[in-house]
C-alpha cells in the first residue's frame, strides 16, 4: 500500500463516508470482531453525560456515538460534514439536533458545550491540531473533551499480530460486507500513520488543553483522551 490514498482532501472524504454510509455500523461491528460495543460503553461511561448537560459529538456520523448521551438524558448535537451519514443517522434518530459542519471551522459559537467528545473522527480530520483548537473554543471553561481513536497496542507481540490483521485481513473482510471497500484500505493506513498516545496526549497540550491522560483499550488498539479546558 502507497501513502497515496492518505493525502485526501476534505471533499474527498466527505464523499468517502457518504458511499459508506449505509452499511457503516454494520462493517464496523465486523471488522473491530465486536470490540466496537466495548468502546462505545467506555466513551459513555468517561462522557458520564448528565440531563442538562449540553454536548457536542463532532464527527458523529451516523450518531451511533452520540446515542449512549442522549439515552442518558443530555441535549446532544451530532455534528458532520457527511451529508450521507447524517441523512442515515437522521432516520434512526429524527429527534436529535444533526448540525452540517466541518470540525475545522465548527459552526458554533464560543464555550457552548460542557463537554466535546469526537469518537474515531478525528484520525480523519485533515488538520488535527486546528480541530483540537476549535473543540477548544466551543468548550465551556472547564469543559472536558473526550477522544475515542484507534491508537497502538502497548505489548509488542500483540502489535504485530494487529498490524498484520490491518494490513492483510482486514481489506478482504471489508471487501465482503462493506459498500465502498476502498474506503477500509484507507482505513488500515491511516490508522499506522496516526500517533501513539503520548503522540495525541502532546498535540492536546499544544492545542491548549490541560490535565491531559489516556487509557488504552484492547491493549491499546484504541486509547480514549480526555482533558480540560482551564
Ligand atoms: C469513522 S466515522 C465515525 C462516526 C461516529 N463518530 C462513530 O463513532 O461511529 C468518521 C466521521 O468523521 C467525519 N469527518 C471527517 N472529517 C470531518 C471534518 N473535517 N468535519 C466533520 N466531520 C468529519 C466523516 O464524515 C465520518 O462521518
Amino acid at each position: 500500500m502507497t501513502r497515496a490514498s492518505l493525502d485526501k482532501q476534505p471533499h474527498e472524504v466527505a464523499s468517502m463516508f457518504d458511499g459508506v454510509a449505509a452499511n457503516y455500523d454494520l462493517t464496523n461491528d465486523v471488522i473491530s470482531l465486536g470490540q466496537a460495543r466495548l468502546w462505545r460503553k467506555a466513551v459513555a461511561a468517561a462522557v458520564d453525560a448528565r440531563p442538562a448537560q449540553k454536548i457536542l459529538d463532532l464527527a458523529a456520523g451516523t450518531a451511533t456515538s452520540s446515542q449512549p448521551f442522549a439515552q442518558a438524558g443530555a441535549y446532544v448535537v451530532p455534528c458532520d460534514f457527511s451529508l450521507g451519514m447524517l441523512e442515515v443517522g437522521k432516520r434512526r434518530h429524527p429527534w436529535m439536533p444533526f448540525t452540517a459542519g466541518d470540525g475545522m471551522r465548527l459552526p458554533f459559537k464560543d464555550e457552548v458545550f460542557d463537554t466535546v467528545t469526537i469518537s474515531f473522527g478525528l484520525r480523519n480530520i485533515q488538520d488535527t491540531e486546528t480541530a483540537l483548537r476549535e473543540l477548544y473554543r466551543v468548550t465551556k471553561p472547564g469543559g472536558r473533551v473526550v477522544i475515542c481513536e484507534f491508537s497502538q497496542p502497548t505489548w509488542a507481540p500483540f502489535r504485530t499480530v494487529y498490524t498484520e490483521y490491518l494490513m492483510r485481513a482486514l481489506p478482504p473482510t471489508a471487501r465482503a460486507v462493506a459498500s465502498n471497500p476502498d474506503a477500509y484500505v484507507y482505513l488500515a493506513e491511516s490508522i499506522r500513520a496516526w500517533p501513539d498516545q503520548p503522540g495525541l496526549a502532546a498535540l492536546l497540550q499544544k492545542a491548549g488543553w490541560s490535565k491531559v491522560a489516556w487509557r488504552n483499550l484492547t491493549g491499546g488498539v484504541v486509547a480514549l483522551h480526555r482533558a480540560t479546558r482551564a
